[in-house]
């Protein structure tokens, strides 16, 4: 079947399901018991400390996360602490693209309308996109062969198909794994995922 057909017809059908999945994941995150949380990021911290992309990568970009997302401090302490360079996105909502600024401390930050804190780009010089080795990839909810939903604007899937080499990891916490999300043409699949398990060392 020709497959513009086939997405007229069923396109709807998945973006609703996919809210399904955002909400139901969304509100299992808003319920983790803040120790459990914390015990689960610094697991997946340190996985990721031990991986040979993360141990490769001069130029990591991430994100500053919200409150039920996972907690990126750790991230980006252990990579300043290594002398990574880290960037972080700032959004353009009109044609929902992003740019990457050099983060170093909690200065030249800006609330965006949708929460989380942004570069000032009247005060810092946007990073070239080539020079990015590894991106830390935001998100709701995740299979474990790396399909994503994240919080519905589309950005990473936007940016990464611009910039296929670059290398993706996502963390991802037990209650945020699902076992199948519906594909769109669009959505692109993180290249490494590292998910907490419980009583498992893996
Ligand atoms: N901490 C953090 N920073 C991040 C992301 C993230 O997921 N987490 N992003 C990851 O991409 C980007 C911001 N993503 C955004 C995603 C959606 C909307 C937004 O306006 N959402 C609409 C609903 C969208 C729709 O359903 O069409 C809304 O909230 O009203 C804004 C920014 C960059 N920074
Ligand atoms: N590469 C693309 N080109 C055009 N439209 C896109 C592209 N990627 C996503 N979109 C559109 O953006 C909207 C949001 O996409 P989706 O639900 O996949 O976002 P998300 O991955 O959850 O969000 P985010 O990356 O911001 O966390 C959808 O309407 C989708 O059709």
């Amino acid at each position: 079947m020709d497959k513009g057909f086939f997405y007229s017809i069923f396109g709807g059908v998945f973006i609703s399901m996919k809210k399904e999945i955002r909400n139901r994941v969304l509100q299992k995150l808003k319920q983790i018991p803040a120790e459990e949380k914390t015990f689960q990021e610094s697991e997946l911290s340190q996985k990721l400390f031990h991986s040979a992309v993360w141990k490769r990568a001069e130029t990591v970009s991430l994100t500053l996360s919200l409150s039920h997302e996972l907690n990126t401090a750790e991230i980006i302490n252990q990579g300043l602490v290594e002398g990574k360079k880290l960037v972080i996105p700032r959004c353009q909502p009109a044609n929902r693209t992003m740019t990457f600024y050099p983060f170093t401390d909690r200065s030249s930050l800006i609330r965006s309308s949708f929460g989380v804190l942004e570069p000032d780009p009247d005060v810092l010089t946007p990073v070239d996109p080539e020079e990015i080795d590894l991106i830390i990839v935001p998100g709701i909810a995740f299979t474990s062969s790396g399909q994503r939903i994240g919080h519905g604007g589309g950005y990473y899937d936007r940016f990464l198909a611009k910039h296929p080499d670059i290398e993706t990891v996502s963390l991802v916490l037990q209650e945020q794994l699902v076992k199948e999300i519906p594909t769109e043409v669009h959505d692109i699949n993180i290249k490494q995922i590292y998910q907490f398990k419980k009583e498992s060392s893996s």
